[in-house]
C-alpha cells in the first residue's frame, strides 16, 4: 500500500470508534434509555465459548451496533409482539435514567469500586446502570482494528452476572415500557436507502415503504438483490446455447421486429396460433401436436406482448387467460433492442410499495393504476437445488413461512425427475415480490419467462397484472395457482405446496388463509 494511504488508512481507524461485529453476537437481549442524554442501549449477548459457563453481555449504543441493526430488529420485534407498546411518553421509571451515559469501558476498563463476584442480578443491574463506567458484564471490552473484542474476566473489578438469569425480570419488564424510537427510525432510514439502490427500468419506479400498522420494519436481514444468486449444484445453461432470432429485423413490417412469428427463432416453441391455421397447415399441425414430427416454424405463433400507448408493453390476453411459457428475444437476436418481444428482461418499470398489512405481515401495492398485462417484477432469491431446499426447510422447521417457488414447468413435458428441478428461495434475499400475499382471488398472475428456450431449468418467474388495478390496492396471487382450464396440461412454476402427511418432517404449516375473498379457500398452500 501505498504510504499515503497507509497514513490516511491509520489516521481513519484511530477516528473511528470500535463497532460490534456481528458475527460475534448471540443476541440483542434488552434496551435501556438513558434519562440525560435520552441515548437508547442495546445489551448484546456475545457469542463464543466461555470458560467460565458466563456469557458476556454488554450495553452499546446503536452506533455501535451499526452492522448489526438486523439483529437489533429482531430483539424489538418480538418485544412488539410479546409486550404492549410503550407510553407515549417518556417517563421516569427508577433511579436508573438519571444515570448519564456511560464512558466506554472498553477505554478505561474501569469499574465500579464497590463490585463484588456474588451480587444479586436485580441489584447489580440497578447498580451497574448507575455507574458511570460499567458497560460489560462477565467481561472486559477492547478496541481491535475498529471492532469491539470481548475477553472473559472474573477479576474482581469486572461485575459478575449469572447469564441464565440475565437479562432480569426487572430490566425485561422495564424494557417494556420503554421506547425505541431511535432504533425504529434508524432502522427504517437504513431500509430507505437500501429500498433506494433496488434498480429498475426508469428512473420513477422507485421502490417505498409505509407502515401505519405498527412501529415495525421489513426485515433488515433480508438482502434486496437485482439479479438471482446461483447457488451451489445449480447449472444455468451458458450463452454458448442461447441461440437468437437470425432471420428476424428491426426494420421488417411494422417496424418492430419478430412480427413474422413463423421465422422468429426465439418463438419456435411459443404457443401455436390455431386461429390462424388454414385447412393444410392444421392438418400439419395436428400432426406435429400428435408425433412431435416435423417443423414448428412452419406455424404461425402467439406473439406475447402488445403496445399501449400508455402503460407499455401489455401481456396478451391469449397468454394472461393460459399458462404458456412467454419466450422472449436476447441478445443475440438481430431483431434489435426496440423488439417488442423484449419485456420481463429489462426489470421492472413501475413503481412499487412494501406495506404493512394489518394481518398479513409485509404485502406489496402499486402507487399508480396498472393495466390488466402489465408486468410488474420478477421473483428473484437464491436459486437452489431440491436437496437443498429440502435441506433449509427441515432447518427452518415445521410452521415457518414458505418462501420457496418451484422452477418446474418444463417438468413432465421434458421428463425431468423432481430432484433435477431448481427452485428460487427468496427467504433470505430477492425483490420487492417476495412480499406478495396470497390471495384466493387474486389480481396477478405469475408466468414462466425464458430467454433461453433450451434451458428447463432456469427461467424467470415474472408477475403481471391479469386486472386493472387501481392504485394502492394490494397487489396478490394464488399461491397455489390452479389453473382451471390448463389444470392437467400444463404444469406451472407454483410456491412448493403443503403436504398434510408430511408435517413432522418439517413440511410447510397450512396457514389460515385471510384474503378475506368470497371464494376463499381458508387455507394457504392447500
Ligand atoms: C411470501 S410471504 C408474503 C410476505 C409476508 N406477508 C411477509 O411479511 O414477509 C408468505 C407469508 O405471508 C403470510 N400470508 C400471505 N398471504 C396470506 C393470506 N392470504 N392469509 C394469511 N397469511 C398470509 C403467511 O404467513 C405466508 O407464509
Amino acid at each position: 500500500m501505498a504510504k499515503l494511504d497507509k497514513i490516511v488508512m491509520d489516521r481513519l481507524k484511530r477516528k473511528s470508534e470500535p463497532l460490534v461485529h456481528p458475527r460475534q453476537v448471540s443476541a440483542v437481549v434488552c434496551h435501556r434509555r438513558l434519562w440525560s442524554t435520552q441515548i437508547e442501549e442495546y445489551l448484546v449477548e456475545w457469542k463464543g465459548l466461555w470458560t467460565s459457563g458466563h456469557i458476556p453481555h454488554s450495553w452499546h449504543t446503536l452506533e455501535e451496533l451499526e452492522h448489526c441493526l438486523n439483529i437489533v430488529q429482531a430483539y424489538l420485534q418480538k418485544l412488539i409482539t410479546t409486550s404492549p407498546p410503550p407510553p407515549p411518553k417518556f417517563k421516569r421509571k427508577s433511579s436508573e435514567d438519571h444515570t448519564p451515559r456511560p464512558s466506554p469501558s472498553y477505554r478505561t476498563n474501569t469499574s465500579p469500586s464497590s463490585a463484588s463476584e456474588s451480587i444479586h442480578p436485580e441489584d447489580h443491574h440497578v447498580r451497574v446502570a448507575r455507574s458511570r463506567d460499567v458497560k460489560c458484564y462477565n467481561a472486559i471490552l477492547t478496541a481491535k482494528d475498529g471492532w469491539f473484542e470481548v475477553t472473559e474476566s472474573s477479576a474482581a473489578n469486572v461485575p459478575q452476572i449469572d447469564s441464565t438469569a440475565f437479562p432480569t425480570t426487572k430490566m425485561v419488564e422495564e424494557a417494556k415500557v420503554t421506547r425505541f424510537t431511535s432504533a425504529t427510525n434508524k432502522i427504517r432510514r437504513e431500509l430507505i436507502d437500501r429500498l433506494k439502490r433496488i434498480r429498475s427500468s426508469k428512473e420513477d419506479a422507485e421502490v417505498t415503504m409505509a407502515n401505519t400498522v405498527d412501529q415495525d420494519s421489513p426485515p433488515l436481514g433480508f438482502k434486496f438483490v437485482d439479479e438471482s444468486i446461483l447457488r451451489e449444484g445449480v447449472i444455468k445453461l451458458d450463452d454458448d446455447t442461447l441461440e437468437g432470432c437470425h432471420k428476424c429485423r428491426p426494420d421488417m413490417g411494422q417496424n418492430i421486429g419478430c412480427e413474422y412469428t413463423r421465422w422468429c427463432a426465439c418463438l419456435e416453441y411459443a404457443r401455436v396460433d390455431e386461429e390462424r391455421l388454414d385447412e393444410r397447415t392444421l392438418a400439419l399441425y395436428l400432426q406435429w401436436k400428435e408425433t412431435d414430427e416435423g417443423d414448428p416454424y412452419q406455424f404461425p405463433k402467439r406473439f406475447p406482448y402488445r403496445i399501449d400507448k400508455t402503460h407499455g408493453l401489455l401481456l396478451n390476453g391469449f397468454y394472461l387467460d393460459s399458462r404458456h411459457t412467454i419466450y422472449e428475444c436476447n441478445d443475440r437476436c438481430r431483431c434489435g433492442p426496440r423488439c417488442k418481444n423484449r419485456n420481463v428482461q429489462w426489470g421492472r418499470s413501475v413503481p412499487l410499495q412494501i406495506f404493512k398489512t394489518k394481518e398479513r405481515g409485509w404485502g406489496l401495492r402499486c402507487p399508480v393504476d396498472l393495466r390488466r398485462g402489465q408486468f410488474i417484477d420478477t421473483y428473484r432469491g437464491e436459486i437452489i437445488t431440491s436437496l437443498e431446499a429440502d435441506r433449509r426447510e427441515k432447518e427452518a422447521g415445521f410452521g415457518k413461512d414458505s418462501y420457496l417457488y418451484s422452477l418446474d414447468k418444463f417438468r413432465e413435458e421434458k421428463d425431468l425427475q423432481e430432484h433435477d428441478m431448481f427452485l428460487v428461495d427468496g427467504q433470505f434475499m430477492g425483490g420487492p415480490t417476495r412480499f406478495i400475499n396470497h390471495s384466493c382471488e387474486p389480481n396477478c398472475r405469475q408466468y414462466a419467462v425464458s430467454y433461453n428456450k433450451h434451458d428447463f431449468r432456469v427461467y424467470d418467474i415474472a408477475f403481471f397484472a391479469c386486472q386493472d388495478i387501481p392504485k394502492n390496492t394490494e397487489l396478490t396471487f394464488d399461491y397455489m395457482d390452479k389453473d382451471e382450464e390448463d389444470e392437467d396440461e400444463d404444469q406451472h412454476g407454483s410456491q412448493r405446496q403443503a403436504n398434510p402427511n408430511d408435517v413432522s418432517e418439517g413440511g410447510i404449516k397450512p396457514v389460515k388463509c385471510r384474503c378475506g375473498s368470497k371464494k376463499c379457500r381458508k387455507w394457504l398452500w392447500m
